[in-house]
C-alpha cells in the first residue's frame, strides 16, 4: 500500500514483521519498518532506500508511486544499511539518478558499494543548502551523530515537513502502538541515540528555529503531526538533556541463585512502603536488556543489586553498566547492593564501571549481604532506602 503524506509526497516504506533482532541486538515484539518517501514534482525525488530484506517490495512501490516518471534525485539521509541497502538496485533500475548526501555520506557510499562508480553521480550538500524540485524546496540540515556522523535531515519548506532520519524513530511496524508512541520510541532513543544527547539537543534547537514544522517524518515509525508531534518534541528535549522523565527508582538486579533477587524485591517493597512514587524492577539475566537501559534513563535513581562472580560482578550486571556507560549515562543517583558468599566483589566491580560516568551521585551505604538476605541486613537496607528517598 502507498500512503499519501501530502498530495505529492508518498510513503513507500515497508514493514518487516518477521525480523528477529534490530541491529542484531534489539528484540522486536512488533516487528520493524523502514520508511522511504517519494516526492512527485518536476524533478521527482526519492528520500532514502530500504533494508535488503524489503528491496523488491520497495522497488515496486517506488515505481508505482512515480507513475511512469523517472526519479532524478535520491536523498540519502543516513547510510546505515537498513536505509541504504537499496542504493545499488535503484541505480541499476534508474542509471541516471543523482545521489544527494553529505560529504561524510559520500565516502560511505563507496565503502558499502565498491562496485559502483559514484563519480558525477553525487551532489554534496551542507547545512541550509537548498534544492528546488519545482514546487518543493528541500532545505538540508546537518544532523551529525544522530546517530552516525553523515546524517542529514531535510525540511520541505512549502509543506513544512521535516524528514528527520533516525531521529524520532521507534521500533515496530509502521502502525504499531498507534496510541503509545513513547514506549518503543524511548527504548529506541536511549539504546540507539542515547550517547549523543549533545548532538540531539543541537538539532532540536535547529528544528525550533524552522518556520513552523507541521509534521516530522522519521525513517522508522509513524509520521508525527499535531499533538503527537508536540509530545514527541517535549520528550526528546528531556531525553537529549539527560533529564529525569518520571520520578521514581529503577531496580536492576543480576542474581545467580535467587538470593540477590529476593533482596532486590525486598528493597522494592521497602521503597514503596516509604512512599516512593514509582518503582520499576528488572531481572537483567532474563528480561530485555534494552528495556532496562531505557528504564535506567527514565527514572532519577538506579539501584543495582548483583551477585559476586569470580572476584568481579555477575556478567549481566557488567554488561548493563558497561552499556549504560557507552550510552553516556549521566545526571543520576546510583545505589548499590552486593551479594557474595566468601569474598563479595560485586560492589567494587560495579563502582569501577560507574566511575567514568558523568555527574553520578553514589548513595551510601552500599549494602552487602552474604549468600541470602538475613534479618540483620534489613537495617542497612532501610538506611539505603532512606538515602534513595532523601532528595
Ligand atoms: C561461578 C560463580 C562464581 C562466584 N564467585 C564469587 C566470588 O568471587 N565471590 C563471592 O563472594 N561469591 C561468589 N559466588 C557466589 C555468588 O555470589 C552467590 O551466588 C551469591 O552470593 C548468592 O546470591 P545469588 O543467590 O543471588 O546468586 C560465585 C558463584 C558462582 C556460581
Amino acid at each position: 500500500m502507498i500512503t499519501k503524506i501530502t498530495e505529492n509526497i508518498k510513503y513507500v516504506g515497508c514493514d518487516d514483521p518477521e525480523l528477529d533482532l534490530f541491529e542484531s541486538q534489539y528484540s522486536l515484539p512488533e516487528g520493524m519498518c523502514y520508511n522511504s518517501y517519494v516526492i512527485i514534482d518536476k524533478h521527482p525525488t526519492i528520500l532514502d532506500t530500504i533494508d535488503h530484506r524489503c528491496e523488491e517490495e520497495w522497488l515496486q512501490k517506488v515505481e508505482s508511486a512515480l507513475d511512469g516518471q523517472k526519479p532524478e534525485y535520491l536523498i540519502v539521509h543516513h547510510m546505515e544499511p537498513d536505509h541504504s541497502a537499496g542504493i545499488k538496485a535503484l541505480i541499476e533500475k534508474y542509471p541516471e539518478i543523482k545521489i544527494v548526501c553529505s560529504l561524510a555520506a559520500s565516502k560511505f557510499l563507496g565503502q558499502y558499494n565498491e562496485d559502483i562508480d559514484f563519480t558525477n553521480r553525487t551532489i554534496i550538500v551542507k547545512e541550509n543548502d537548498t534544492l528546488s524540485l519545482g514546487n518543493h524546496t528541500l532545505q538540508f540540515i546537518a544532523a551529525p551523530f544522530i546517530h552516525w556522523p553523515e546524517v542529514i535531515m531535510t525540511y520541505v519548506q512549502e509543506e513544512q515537513i521535516l524528514f528527520s532520519a533516525d531521529g524520532f524513530g521507534k521500533f515496530g511496524v509502521y502502525d504499531a502502538d498507534a496510541d503509545d508512541w513513547a514506549c518503543e520510541a524511548r527504548r529506541y532513543y536511549f539504546n540507539i541515540c542515547g550517547k549523543y544527547g549533545v548532538q540531539v539537543s543541537k538539532v532540536l534547537d535547529k528544528v525550533a528555529n524552522l518556520p513552523g514544522v507541521k509534521a516530522i517524518a522519521p525513517l522508522h515509525g509513524p509520521v508525527l503531526e499535531g499533538e503527537k508531534m508536540k509530545e514527541a518534541l517535549r520528550l526528546y528535549h528531556i531525553w537529549a538533556h539527560y533529564e529525569v522523565e518520571t520520578p521514581g527508582v529503577f531496580i536492576a538486579y543480576a542474581s545467580i541463585h535467587g538470593g540477590t533477587k529476593k533482596a532486590a524485591e525486598k528493597m522494592r517493597d521497602i521503597l514503596l512502603e516509604k512512599g516512593c512514587p514509582k518503582v520499576s524492577i528488572a531481572d537483567l539475566a532474563r528480561e530485555d536488556m534494552a528495556e532496562a537501559i531505557e528504564d535506567a534513563f527514565r527514572y532519577g535513581t538506579l539501584l543495582c543489586c548483583a551477585s559476586s562472580y569470580d572476584a568481579d560482578v555477575f556478567p549481566p550486571m557488567h554488561f548493563f553498566l558497561h552499556k549504560l556507560a557507552m550510552k553516556a549515562y549521566q545526571n543520576r543517583r546510583i545505589a548499590l547492593l552486593e551479594n557474595g558468599t566468601w569474598a563479595p566483589s560485586a560492589g567494587k566491580a560495579m563502582k569501577a564501571l560507574i566511575a567514568p560516568m558523568k555527574n553520578i551521585t553514589l548513595l551510601e551505604p552500599v549494602v552487602t549481604i552474604k549468600s541470602r538476605m538475613h534479618q540483620t541486613d534489613i537495617e542497612n537496607m532501610e538506611k539505603l532506602a532512606d538515602a534513595i528517598l532523601a532528595e
